[in-house]
């Protein structure tokens, strides 16, 4: 197909930019489960202490990624959707039809596939595009495997633990609820893999795999982050490195699960906390995004 007729969707989570976006929000990822006051009240003090309603880089980090991705690229139609807030999904299919697109290649601002995760996203692609006749879609389901990936956060890690002694690094990604146990262990193998390699090219001695920022309820994948801090603390870890290599920016996951909660409990073990820097808009995290675009551009 002409490459005039492709275009790109640039899919990600969406972040609140003020409290008044919450009850809607937090209703979209629970699948329309109302949140309880308290619920609010506790996401709101966790974006409350992040400084999420008044810092404009936190509200606009995908668009700033997706705008500095575009540079890297070669000119093709392109839109922006978020799966929890606006505009939707279907808004950016639109959008690219509109514009005359013919085959619509989706990525998702998240490195690994989960079906829970980046499988929602496919779903809402599937069902935008039911709407069209003759517009075919492909999407990118994972591009943690890209050689810029690994670069990115060899480079991260080096600098954050910058020759260290005892060390102990905790390589982490949002952990998912335990229905389908077949995709937990494609999702856990493929975050082992790719820690491995990270670890290795860093010459990392200690090291673990661990999950994290679960739901108060349900059954989800461990070990979480705190058995981890446990485990590492109980070998006589000094400093604990965090690497939350399944996020590509300063999330609430980051910069409060992490930063906040993690710290707290590895300040109380008598350890250093210490944590490798988000890719955000790095040009070199980029790469890899673009790169798998342009390998499906002239599939
Ligand atoms: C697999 C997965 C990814 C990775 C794949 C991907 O990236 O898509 C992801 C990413 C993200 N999740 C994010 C934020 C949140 N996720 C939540 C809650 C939940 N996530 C879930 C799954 C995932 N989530 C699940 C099963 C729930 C529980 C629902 C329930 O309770 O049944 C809640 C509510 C928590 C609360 O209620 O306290 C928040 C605020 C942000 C940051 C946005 C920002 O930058 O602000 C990001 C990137
Ligand atoms: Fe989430």
């Amino acid at each position: 197909m002409n490459i005039e007729k492709k275009g790109l969707l640039f899919l990600s989570y969406g972040s609140p930019s003020s409290k008044d976006d919450l009850v809607p929000y937090m209703t979209s990822i629970r699948h329309g489960r109302v949140p309880t006051d308290a619920e609010v009240a506790n996401l709101t003090h966790r974006y409350d202490v992040i400084g999420q309603w008044s810092n404009v880089e936190l509200q606009t980090m995908a668009e700033r990624q997706y705008n500095r991705l575009l540079t890297l690229l070669p000119s093709i139609p392109s839109a922006i959707g978020y799966l929890h807030m606006k505009p939707s999904i279907a808004d950016a299919v639109d959008t690219l039809v509109k514009q005359g697109v013919e085959h619509i290649i989706a990525i998702v601002t998240a490195p690994f596939f989960t079906s829970l995760g980046t499988g929602a996203y496919e779903k809402q692609v599937q069902a935008a595009i039911g709407d069209f006749q003759d517009v075919t879609f492909d999407v990118i389901r994972a591009w943690w495997d890209q050689p810029s990936f690994i670069e990115y956060w060899v480079k991260a890690v080096s600098d954050c633990i910058n020759d260290t002694k005892d060390v102990f690094v905790i390589f982490s990604a949002h952990s998912i609820p335990l229905i389908n146990s077949h995709n937990a262990d494609s999702y856990a193998l493929a975050l082992e893999e790719s820690a491995k390699e990270i670890a290795q090219r860093c010459d990392l001695e200690q090291w673990s795999v661990a999950w994290q920022s679960a739901a108060p309820h349900g059954q989800w994948l461990g070990p979480t982050v705190a058995e981890a801090i446990n485990q590492s603390l109980r070998s006589g870890a000094i400093h604990i490195a965090f690497v939350p290599f399944g996020f590509v920016s300063n999330h609430v996951e980051v910069l409060y699960d992490n930063d906040v909660e993690c710290k707290e409990l590895v300040d109380a073990g008598g350890a250093v906390y210490m944590r490798a820097e988000m890719p955000n808009c790095d040009e070199t995290f980029l790469q890899a995004m673009a790169s798998a675009i342009i390998e499906r551009i002239h599939s």
